[in-house]
């Protein structure tokens, strides 16, 4: 069941188109990614299904209402976001106790035994701590909200990679025992591919991809071998890269790929991080030519 989506929404500042079109829906009790390049539009998607904003045309649910101004609904979303704003006088442990009177499956056992785990300190305004405690502030009202409908919007800007990590598990365990929607925007696409169960990739205020993660990997593959044997089998299938190395042809291609192929070809799982980059490449017409060019991290 989608818990919260838009269809044939646009989003204009102006004469800027912020979002094009945009259809897509979060999944109830599903951990979402939610992918793109700066600027794509992953902030305003997530400012409209929280209230904080406003589509200009198109139409937008979520638990089947529209989100503006509805505190029937609002209540039931957590939007974790960087610059959350709090009063100046704010110390850590204020913005933790109003975040217990606003969510009503607030668990404050855990967010204690959070705020040990990240050694966050209570008394400290929020306004003296330092970048990654900020996030870790965001982290544990996300995590300790259990809401059923949980957005987190690039929520470890500033953490080492060791917090990071720990956030990961953490979420993974809350939502083994709470299952919930949660959507999660990152541009540490590595870090996430397992833990994203679907995902929604935008780029330049239009969807390019929204499938769960394992059809998407099912689906997709890098076929290195002769060239000939290489064009072959990628006849019929939407080629997202090709490299050429001497004699060899490496293609990666999308859509529904035979179970076989031919001995003289390696075929090779597609992370998600290459299939990210790949779309986006091939969407936008941006060539690059051969493997030197090619800056990505390969999990
Ligand atoms: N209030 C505004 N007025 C004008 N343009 C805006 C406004 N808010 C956002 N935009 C533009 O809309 C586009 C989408 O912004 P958005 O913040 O949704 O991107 P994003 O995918 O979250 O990017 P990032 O990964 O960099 O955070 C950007 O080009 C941004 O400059």
């Amino acid at each position: 069941m989608t818990v919260a989506g838009m269809s044939g929404v646009s989003k204009r500042y102006g004469d800027f188109v912020a979002l094009d079109d945009v259809s897509l829906g979060f999944t109830e009790n599903r951990i979402h990614g939610l992918l793109g390049r700066n600027g794509a539009g992953k902030t305003t998607i997530m400012q409209i299904l929280t209230g904080q904003n406003f589509e200009t045309s198109g139409n937008v649910e979520v638990f089947g209402e529209h989100p503006y101004e509805n505190a029937r609904v609002l209540r039931d979303v957590c939007f974790i976001k960087e610059s959350q704003k709090y009063p100046d006088m704010f110390a850590v442990h204020h913005a933790l106790t109003a975040a217990s009177l606003v969510y009503e499956n607030w668990d404050g056992e855990l967010a204690e035994e959070l705020v040990e785990e990240f050694a966050l300190p209570l008394k400290r305004r929020i306004r003296k701590l330092s970048r990654g405690q900020m996030s870790t502030v965001g982290i544990i009202i996300g995590l300790a909200s259990r809401a059923p409908l949980t957005f987190f919007d690039e929520p470890y800007l500033g953490l080492d990679a060791v917090a990071r990590h720990r956030f990961y598990d953490r979420l993974l365990a809350d939502y083994a025992e709470h299952p919930r929607t949660i959507v999660l925007s990152t541009h540490l696409i590595d870090e996430i591919s397992d833990l994203v169960e679907h995902v929604t990739l935008v780029e330049k205020g239009r969807v390019l991809l929204d499938e769960d993660t394992d059809e998407l990997r099912a689906g997709t593959a890098t076929v290195t071998g002769p060239a000939r044997a290489v064009e072959e089998f990628a006849a019929n299938h939407t080629e997202l890269h090709r490299e050429q190395l001497g004699g060899l042809l490496r293609v990666t291609l999308s859509g529904a790929l035979p179970e076989r192929s031919p001995e003289d070809l390696h075929v090779e799982p597609v992370s998600l991080q290459q299939l990210v980059v790949r779309t986006t490449r091939q969407a936008t017409g941006e060539q690059f030519v051969g493997a030197t060019n090619e800056k990505e991290t390969h999990s």
